[in-house]
């Protein structure tokens, strides 16, 4: 029996911290943010769209997107996110889709996609289980000011771009706390995982 199982949290949850653990015992984990590098490298339809959209100023001199700048103007600016959304949003589905096919023909029997904007984005059709990982926003803050050295207000505009983390508890099927240690929440981890096996 294939499975999919939906991954998710708010930005600085801890998702990568539980996927990178999921890795580790070999599980195939499709990362959406990874998608979302690959589908705007250099030659990629969705980076020229984003020129169109944001003007050449967007790219760095090597012909990268400048992804400082263009953090700075989707994290403050709500229609400006939208609109790069709608760019990048579909190639990135397309790509996990493609990537999670790739690894069930390699004879896996569970997909663990890692998608930060699952219920925002309302992609919980392509997964058949969800799960949460939750901490109080409180930690959100404190965690993504210290791991990216945003200021709190840099912070706190990057954790209003998307749904209220709580709000997520009420969607989720399993619901990780990743308040405390690392090691406590990989037990929690462990357990889940037992019911997939
Ligand atoms: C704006 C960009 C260039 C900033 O790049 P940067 O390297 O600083 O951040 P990174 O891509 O590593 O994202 C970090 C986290 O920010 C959050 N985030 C990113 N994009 C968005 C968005 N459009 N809306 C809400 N939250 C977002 C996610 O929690 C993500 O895990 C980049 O985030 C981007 O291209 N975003 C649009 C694509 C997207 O929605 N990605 C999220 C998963 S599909
Ligand atoms: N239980 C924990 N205790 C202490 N620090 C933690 C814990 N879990 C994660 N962290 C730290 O918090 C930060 C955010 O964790 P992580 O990068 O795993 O989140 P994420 O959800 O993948 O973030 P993003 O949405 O930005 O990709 C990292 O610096 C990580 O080392």
């Amino acid at each position: 029996m294939k499975k999919i199982i939906g991954l998710t949290g708010g930005i600085a949850s801890g998702k990568s911290t539980v996927s990178n653990w999921l890795i580790s015992q070999g599980y195939p984990v499709v990362d959406a943010d990874v998608a979302a590098r690959k589908v705007v490298e250099p030659g990629m339809p969705a980076l020229r769209e984003i020129t169109e959209a944001f003007g050449r100023d967007i790219l760095l001199e090597d012909g990268t997107l400048n992804r400082k700048k263009l953090g700075a103007i989707i994290f403050s600016d709500d229609e400006k996110r939208q609109t790069l959304n709608a760019i990048v949003h579909p190639a990135v589905r397309e790509w996990m889709r493609q990537e999670t096919e790739r690894a069930f023909l390699e004879g896996t029997s569970i997909v663990i996609m890692d998608i930060p904007l699952l219920f925002e984005s309302k992609l919980t059709h392509m997964v058949e289980e969800t799960i949460l990982v939750y901490v109080s926003m409180e930690t959100q803050l404190k965690r993504l000011m210290d791991r990216d050295g945003y200021s709190e207000a840099d912070a706190l505009a990057r954790i209003r771009a998307q749904m209220p983390i709580d709000d997520k508890r009420k969607l989720a099927d399993y619901i990780i706390d990743n308040n405390g240690p690392v090691s406590e929440t990989i037990e929690q981890v462990k357990e889940i995982m037992k019911q997939f096996k």
